[in-house]
């Protein structure tokens, strides 16, 4: 294991950051915080987006090119006048005058990045270093929603952030995990030579409602199986290993890191860990007894197990997830059979 004390944390950037707007030292008028999400109509950014409207003095823009995201989760703030929906792909260049931007732009869910690899990159790559110019431009605090794709299929368990990980950089799954570890990279190398405030979230798997019905992710198929009386396709093994964050808990992480002193990157996740057979009996156990399970096959260089060792998490942001898998998954249920109009049988 690399046990590099220097990675990331609290690293200090040899310039100064760039100067925010004006605005923010204005004598006479308290400016609200004007915060850009990239990514923000899709499953993590919407619920951002409706925690970070709460607060009356952010006004939100979100970027998307609703490639996985959709208008309809953010159609309650369509309107809102400190509300703005753009339609952009990150791939391109963003002129905006904002004071903190939440880079979530990228399909997660690997049937969507695989589809089109060479846009995956693209977006990870481009479109991170078309953020952080913003960031320098206007002096903005960036953060990145990284992975725990990053760590590979990991040899280390429970993984910490010191970890280098262990990936194929050649495999379907490259577009993302090394897409990803691009962006840290390109975050720090602006951090350190042109003074950007930075942070880097290392995102392990996060479920909840407003996940895509068809997303492919696992959680959401045994959800949408159950619910219609299918099969749950457990791919072989049925060992492999996760460990599952609800996005309410997520969305608090990515806020305190935001608004902490620390660079990160930082593990947010739930240190519950499943093999996807215990995950099949829980949602078969809580949703509907009567579907089987059923073995398929699996995709290639699936990781064999991940879990966040979360202790600097828990000690610099004074975080730590709340949500049980058991309480995360019938709240899911809910928002899942209202849109597939399933009720449930009592
Ligand atoms: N959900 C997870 O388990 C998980 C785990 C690790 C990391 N993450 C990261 O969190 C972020 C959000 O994930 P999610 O689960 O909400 O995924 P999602 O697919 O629901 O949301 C991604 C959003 O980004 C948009 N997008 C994709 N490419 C874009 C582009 N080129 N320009 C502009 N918009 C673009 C999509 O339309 C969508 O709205 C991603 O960066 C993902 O890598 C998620
Ligand atoms: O129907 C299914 C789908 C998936 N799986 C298994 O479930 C496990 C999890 O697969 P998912 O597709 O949900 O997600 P993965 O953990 O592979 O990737 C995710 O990791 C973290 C994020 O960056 C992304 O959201 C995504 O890449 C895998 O072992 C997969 O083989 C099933 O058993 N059945």
């Amino acid at each position: 294991m690399a046990t590099d004390s220097s990675n990331g944390d609290h690293q200090k950037a040899g310039k100064q950051p760039p100067l925010p707007s004006p605005l923010r030292f204005s004598k006479f008028f308290q400016a609200n915080m004007r915060i850009l999400v990239t990514g923000g109509a899709g499953f993590i950014g919407s619920h951002l987006v409706d925690r970070l409207m709460e607060n009356e003095k952010n006004e939100v823009i979100v970027a998307d090119n609703f490639f996985t995201g959709s208008k309809d989760n953010l159609k309650k703030w369509i309107g809102h006048p400190r509300f703005e929906l753009i339609r952009h792909d990150v791939t391109e260049q963003l002129l905006v005058e904002v004071d903190q931007i939440y880079h979530l732009a990228c399909p997660a869910s690997p049937i969507f990045y695989k589809y089109n690899p060479v846009k995956t990159i693209k977006t990870n790559v481009i479109g991170t270093l078309n953020m952080l110019g913003l960031a320098k431009r206007v002096g903005a605090r960036i953060l990145l929603t990284s992975t725990s794709e990053v760590y590979g299929d990991p040899l280390i368990h429970p993984q910490p952030e010191s970890y280098w990980g262990n990936v194929n950089p050649i495999g379907v799954r490259s577009c993302y995990d090394e897409g990803k570890r691009v962006a840290e990279t390109l975050m720090f190398d602006y951090h350190t030579q042109h003074g950007i405030e930075i942070r880097i979230a290392r995102i392990f798997n996060t479920y909840g409602p407003r996940m895509n019905i068809d997303d492919g992710r696992v959680v959401s198929n045994f959800i949408a199986q159950a619910i219609r009386g299918e099969p749950l396709t457990v791919q072989v093994p049925g060992t492999r290993t996760r460990s599952f964050c609800y996005v309410s808990d997520m969305v608090d992480g990515l806020i305190r890191l935001m608004e902490g002193e620390n660079t990160g990157p930082i593990n947010i996740g739930n240190p519950g860990e499943f093999t996807m057979i215990e995950l099949a009996e829980n949602v078969k156990e809580l949703i509907n007894s009567t579907v089987e399970i059923k073995m398929i096959e699996n995709t290639p260089d699936d990781p064999r197990q991940r879990k966040p060792d979360i202790a600097k998490a828990k000690e610099l942001l004074g975080w730590e997830p709340k949500v049980k898998l058991r309480d995360g998954l019938p709240l899911m249920e809910e928002d899942f059979r209202l849109r597939l109009g399933v009720a449930k049988k009592n």
